[in-house]
């Protein structure tokens, strides 16, 4: 049985081997619709009046390949519908939403974001921090709202240049961050899983001690069970009440409750966040916060990124049904 609405503009027995199952649409299909898919069949599940779990059973059991945005959870119960499956093409440079344990038992692929987002994310979370520096989002307000004509004198920034830059996972995004940061006279220093070969930037093992030696935080790094709430009170004291958090990684890497009472009780100078953790909640003490500047989660979002996106899924897709190797692979099992 089929449900034309939810399947592709390609007939079915000619394109079985390319089939793609979509549960939810990237936000690049929403930019720029299916047409660079055309090669593939799409099983749209979204589009279907079926529950998922009867959709997938009806049409999703012979599929080998499956497209998803970040935050689409893919857990065990998933997976279990989708029982041939052998590649899952993230459009999200983060993992958090996969249940990777389950991913390599069942000895399925993953293909992610690769570096694709990483300039722009960079380019994100330097403005974010010239801007709670520079105080320009609030300077912006001051001037929207009339103030610089009265007596209320607006607040000096701190300057960019020679800050200790303590960055927090030092992959594609943290390295482009580094060379930015660098390119603009500050002392770049990371902690990551391992110390990279490749650069010269001083390491450091423990977060808490990168901290103590910086005076700003840029985090950069994936949401695992190692990294929720990594950056805590404990980071933040350390950094101290001049030091700056960064955060364009994801929402629960920090601790938000006592990132919230830091900022409060001015245990530290000031915040830019593109992530929060249950997005779309922003807690509320923010926002009246001058020095913290807010993002609705775009760090990735360019129609540039984007479209360079659509190459980059096509290509692993191409790379999957041809069996040649593919473009961004998180693990080949
Ligand atoms: O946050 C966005 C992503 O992980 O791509």
């Amino acid at each position: 049985m089929t449900t034309p609405n939810c399947l592709g503009n390609h007939d079915h027995q000619s394109k079985e081997l390319s089939q793609v199952l979509v549960l939810e649409p990237p936000p690049i299909m929403k930019l720029h619709g299916d047409q660079f898919l055309n090669d593939f069949q799409l099983l749209k599940a979204w589009e279907s009046p079926l529950p998922l779990d009867q959709f997938l059973s009806i049409h999703a059991q012979s599929v080998k390949a499956l497209l998803t945005p970040g935050r689409y959870p893919l857990t065990k119960n998933i997976l279990q519908l989708i029982p041939s499956l052998q590649l899952v093409v993230t459009t999200s440079a983060g993992l958090n939403h996969i249940d990777l344990p389950e991913f390599q038992r069942r000895g399925i692929a993953i293909a992610s974001a690769g570096d694709v987002y990483s300039e722009d994310v960079a380019d994100m979370a330097v403005g974010l921090l010239i801007d709670v520096l520079r105080k320009i989002s609030a300077a912006d307000r001051y001037v929207r709202k009339g103030l610089w004509d009265t007596k209320a004198e607006f607040p000096l920034g701190s300057k960019l240049c020679s800050k200790r830059v303590g960055i927090v996972g030092l992959g594609s995004i943290g390295q482009e961050v580094a060379k930015r940061l660098q390119a603009f006279g500050c002392r770049i220093m990371y902690t990551s899983r391992n110390k990279k070969p490749f650069v010269s930037y001083p390491y450091y093992s423990n977060v808490l001690e990168l901290a103590a030696d910086s005076d700003v935080l840029i985090i950069c790094c994936g949401l695992t069970e190692q990294t929720r709430h990594m950056i805590n009170k404990d980071v933040m004291l350390a950094l101290g009440k001049e030091g700056v958090v960064i955060n364009i990684g994801r929402g629960a890497i920090i601790d938000e409750k006592e990132l919230v009472q830091c900022l409060v009780q001015r245990e530290l100078a000031g915040a830019g966040l593109d992530v929060f953790e249950n997005e779309p909640h922003v807690p509320r003490e923010l926002l009246t916060m001058d020095n913290v500047v807010l993002s609705p989660h775009r760090a990735v979002r360019t129609p540039e990124s984007l479209t360079a996106m659509c190459e980059h899924v096509k290509g692993n897709l191409e790379a999957f049904f041809s069996n040649k190797p593919l473009l961004s692979p998180v693990m080949n099992i």
